[in-house]
């Protein structure tokens, strides 16, 4: 292979064998996963089957992991988490500068503020913002380093179903733009279909599907071809039996 095309297939992210026990109980069991630079990934899974575990692992903030297998990600990485984790002694703009230096940077910081729809908010406090809002703080935080990959734990989580939905839009206007490899964990099975290329189900300790979820971008949460996605991995999910 020509080394240029191998500069352009080589995963962002590699795992091979990755394991994590806490006291003794396994949590990932030889985690093999390649993560392709460029692609929306979301990983699902049952409450405590692993995702922040693999997630933390990815993001280097667990070194226990390290020596239980193979691990090569990006130097570029932003996390989000479910909540922003503004500081709130620091102005919003001041929050997305946070770590970031150049000449430049005030006015990157702007720019994704505006980007994620917060202009004019640039000196506001962390307190004057809502939930929605503060979460596009933190993308725009995530954002203003052009990482390479970009980690996401349940974003979402703790909104509104509806400000969910128009975050959905502004993740994915914000995935194509810059083009950062994406890991998104959530408990959403919608949110993933209409989000990501592929999505992973993590089940004791290993990846229990790897589906590829093959529609053009932009989706709509009404898209009827999306229903056979979300069939398979409710089922994977183990989620069987209608509420009636
Ligand atoms: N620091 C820790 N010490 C001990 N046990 C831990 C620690 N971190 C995670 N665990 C355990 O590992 C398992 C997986 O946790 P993890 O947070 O990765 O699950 P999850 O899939 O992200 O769950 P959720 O969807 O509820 O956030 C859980 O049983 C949890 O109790």
């Amino acid at each position: 292979m020509a080394p240029h095309t191998e500069q352009l297939t080589r995963p962002a992210v590699s795992l091979r064998g990755l394991t994590r026990s806490f006291e003794g109980r396994t949590v990932l069991d030889g985690i093999d996963l390649d993560l392709p630079a460029g692609q929306f990934t979301a990983l699902l899974g049952h409450s405590g089957s692993g995702k922040s575990t693999l997630l933390r692992a990815i993001a280097g903030l667990d070194h226990k992991v390290a020596g239980s297998g193979e691990l090569s990600a990006p130097q570029r990485v932003s996390v989000v988490f479910q909540d922003s984790r503004l500081l709130p002694w620091r102005r919003v703009l001041d929050n997305v500068l946070l770590g970031t230096n150049g000449k430049d940077a005030a006015d990157r910081g702007r720019a994704a503020l505006a980007e994620v729809g917060l202009k004019g908010r640039e000196r506001a406090w962390p307190s004057e913002l809502s939930g929605g809002e503060a979460q596009r703080a933190a993308l725009a935080r995530s954002l203003v380093r052009e990482p390479e990959l970009l980690l996401a734990d349940e974003p979402f989580g703790a909104l509104d179903a509806l400000t969910r939905i128009r975050m959905h839009g502004l993740l994915r206007r914000l995935w194509q733009h810059h083009r950062p490899s994406v890991l998104l964990v959530t408990h959403d099975v919608d949110e993933a279909i209409v989000l990501a290329d592929r999505v992973l189900v993590l089940d004791n300790g290993r990846i229990g599907l790897d589906l590829t979820i093959d529609r053009p971008h932009p989706r709509s949460h009404r898209d009827p071809l999306l229903g056979e996605y979300r069939e398979r991995l409710l089922a994977a999910l183990g989620v069987t039996e209608d509420l009636a």
